[in-house]
């Protein structure tokens, strides 16, 4: 049986095509775009035209159509929220998919750590509620008590999206051996995890040493000779994509901020209904969104991808140079607060 191009039935396929043709570039899907023409399936035609590309079907004997059907059973299992949606995994899954290709990475990443890369970007956000860890752990909810409050989120979606794989029809990885398997879990709950902003601190730390220490190769590929350092360098990797909607051309960015407050204000609502004090940056009317990105770009996104371009230098210079042209486009708007001999 014939599947579709990019595993989806599609309307227009050509149109996909063309949408898809620069999936190896940073920024260079227009990923609103393809949910319109892949009838709302980002994740599973992104994640299928990946994993086609790096020929994970034939190195890993993998189902097609098991694949397929377990990246549209983890799509359905995305929520319809403003941000957190499959949308969300989707852009965080192809922006890894262009940082393993950076040319000091090169062959340096065994394919099933590849692969464990792109499964763990795909599934790390999965039905997310649009509810924050702080949310849940100051309401004591279902998951804060189920996970007792530590990474509540990111335990749950790693549950969920592992959980899904176990349905026979969505068994991806029937045919690894206990070794391959174990190995890829571990890898992907430890990426996972690392997406809480909780550990961005410790991430940065471990990265900067990473750096001062690093050992290249005389093709100037790094040297990762130990799991601690090649999880370490993963980790970071997913957590620079899933914070990197500012380092995106212009226009993505500013759709991502649109969605971010639109969940950050619902979440507020939720809180003022319930009587509850309202999160930070979650008051529709009381909220910079300039201010607040010009802020994190500063003291998280700069620091955490300056650090990263360090190590692969340097091949993330126009990551850079589309952050910095960002922050001047918020910052160029702040609201002017009056000047202070202003009566
Ligand atoms: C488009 O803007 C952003 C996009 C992504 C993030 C961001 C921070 C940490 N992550 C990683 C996941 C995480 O930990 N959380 C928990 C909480 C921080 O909300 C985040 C959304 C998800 N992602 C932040 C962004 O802006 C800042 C927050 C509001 C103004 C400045
Ligand atoms: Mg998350
Ligand atoms: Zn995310």
């Amino acid at each position: 049986r014939k599947l579709p191009m990019y595993g989806v039935v599609v309307s227009n396929e050509e149109a996909l095509a063309k949408e898809l043709e620069d999936i190896d570039t940073w920024g260079g899907v227009d990923l609103f775009k393809i949910a319109e023409i892949s009838n709302n399936r980002p994740l599973t035609s992104i994640m299928y035209t990946i994993c086609k590309k790096r020929d994970m079907f034939v190195k890993f004997k993998l189902s097609p159509v098991k694949f397929l059907t377990y990246m549209m059973t983890l799509e359905d299992h995305y929520r319809k929220v403003p941000y957190h949606n499959s949308l969300h995994a989707a852009d965080v899954t192809q922006s890894v998919h262009v940082l393993l290709s950076s040319a000091a990475l090169d062959s340096v990443f065994t394919d099933l750590e590849v692969l464990a890369a792109l499964v763990a970007s795909a599934m790390h956000d999965v039905d997310h509620p649009g509810l924050n860890n702080q949310y849940h752990c100051a309401n004591s909810t279902e998951l804060a008590i189920m996970y007792n409050d530590e990474c509540v989120l990111e335990n749950h979606h790693l549950a969920v999206g592992f959980k899904l794989m176990q349905q026979d029809h969505c068994d991806v990885f029937e045919h690894f051996t206990q070794k391959q398997w174990q190995s890829l879990r571990k890898m992907a709950i430890d990426m996972v995890l690392a997406t809480d902003m909780s550990k961005h601190m410790q991430l940065l730390a471990n990265l900067k040493t990473m750096v001062e220490t690093k050992k290249v190769a005389a093709s100037g590929v790094l040297m990762l000779d130990n799991y601690t350092d090649r999880i370490q360098v993963l980790q970071n990797m997913v957590h620079c994509a899933d914070l990197s909607n500012s380092s995106k051309p212009i226009e993505a960015y500013k759709q991502w901020v649109a969605r971010l407050i639109d969940e950050f204000w619902m979440q507020g609502d939720v809180e003022r209904e319930a009587g509850l004090e309202i999160s930070p940056l979650c008051d529709r009317h009381n909220t910079s969104i300039e201010r607040s990105q010009v802020m994190f770009i500063d003291f998280v996104v700069h620091p955490l991808l300056e650090t990263w371009a360090d190590l692969v230098n340097p091949y993330a210079q126009d990551i850079i140079n589309q952050l910095a042209s960002n922050r001047e486009y918020y910052a160029s708007r702040l609201p002017n607060l009056p000047s202070p001999n202003e009566t």
